[in-house]
């Protein structure tokens, strides 16, 4: 696809030359055992089965698997990974982390830092968007937990969403709610999910669905016991795994390049776009009361 060619360029000599690794304190090499091979980079760990060529791809950052700078290059370093190994055709997105999927973007990451974070942030969050929506694989989110907005995303992108069948769990762009707005992107990786309408009152509305509302909507495909959700998974994904892949992923790529290159086009705008919105007091205002609510509630 032509969004990740754009792409890969920058993550993979990123990866090649071992930056991130060496940040990390070692190389995230393959672990190998009987058919199984595994890598962790700390906050994500994937598993790959080499006679199915599906990974697993875990997200373990507790206490809610808060997509921070330090997790979005992970996870984009990690899906690189898996994207320029060509046993790899099918990816299974879940969280390690219990009862939470994950709980969206830091907003630590958004609050009291310099205009330079500010833009290096977004740069990464457009990057897991770019590699994920854009991803060759099969891509499967297992939900097992709450999702909300950035979350919310992470599933949007992949092929198919499958989640815990909870009523406690919910999913949702709730970004107004926050008293911030949903970037263009967002908004079309749901429209082309649920549609227009739909998501125009998602988003004015900033609504979460709970899982059983979530189905109705159209937000995922299907529910399934929360015991059930990665066997329900490795099932689904044995069935797209059965289409032959040149024609699935043109398919794919027919469906989603109007999004991805919209974004391409304007990726220096959309960061400064971010950048002026964020820093503006007002919304650093929103922000903390935001968060002061979420403290308070314990
Ligand atoms: C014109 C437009 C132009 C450009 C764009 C402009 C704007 C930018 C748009 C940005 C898009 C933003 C996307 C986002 O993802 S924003 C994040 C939204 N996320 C949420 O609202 C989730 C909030 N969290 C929760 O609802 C709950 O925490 C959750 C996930 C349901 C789990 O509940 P629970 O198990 O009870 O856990 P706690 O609430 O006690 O949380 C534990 C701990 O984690 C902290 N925390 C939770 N969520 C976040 C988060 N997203 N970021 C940072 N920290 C988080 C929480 O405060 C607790 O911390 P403590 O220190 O108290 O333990």
């Amino acid at each position: 696809m032509a969004a990740q060619a754009v792409l890969r360029s920058s993550a993979r000599a990123r990866l090649l030359s071992g930056a991130f690794c060496a940040q990390r304190g070692g190389p995230a090499l393959w672990q190998h055992h009987q058919n199984q091979r595994a890598f962790s980079n700390g906050k994500i760990l994937v598993e790959m089965d080499e006679a199915t060529g599906v990974a697993v791809m875990k997200m373990k950052s507790p206490p809610v698997n808060s997509l921070n700078l330090d997790f979005l290059t992970e996870f984009s370093i990690s899906l690189e990974k898996l994207e320029i190994d060509r046993s790899c055709r099918g990816l299974i997105l879940t969280s390690a982390v219990s009862k939470i999927f994950s709980a969206g973007l830091d907003i630590t990451e958004m609050s009291g830092k310099s205009n330079e974070h500010y833009a290096a942030f977004w740069r990464a969050v457009q990057e897991m968007w770019l590699k994920l929506y854009g991803s060759n694989m099969v891509t499967i989110a297992a939900i097992n937990g709450s999702s909300p907005a950035g979350g919310c995303l992470m599933a949007l992108c992949c092929d198919y969403r499958i989640m815990a069948d909870n009523p406690k769990f919910a999913i949702g762009l709730n970004e107004t709610q926050l008293g911030i707005v949903a970037p263009f992107w967002f908004k079309d990786t749901m429209i082309n999910t649920i549609g227009n309408r739909a998501t125009e009152l998602s988003l004015q509305l900033g609504q979460m669905y709970p899982a059983p509302e979530a189905l109705k909507f159209g937000l995922v495909d299907k529910l399934v016991p929360e015991d059930k959700v990665q066997s329900a998974a490795a099932a689904a994904m044995s069935q797209w795994l059965s289409v032959p892949d040149h024609a699935r992923q043109l398919t794919k790529s027919m469906m989603r390049k109007p999004a991805i290159d919209r974004l391409v086009k304007q990726r220096e705008a959309d960061i400064n776009n971010f950048v002026s919105f964020i820093s503006k007091d007002s919304i650093q205002k929103s922000l903390q009361i935001y968060m002061d609510r979420l403290k308070q509630k314990k």
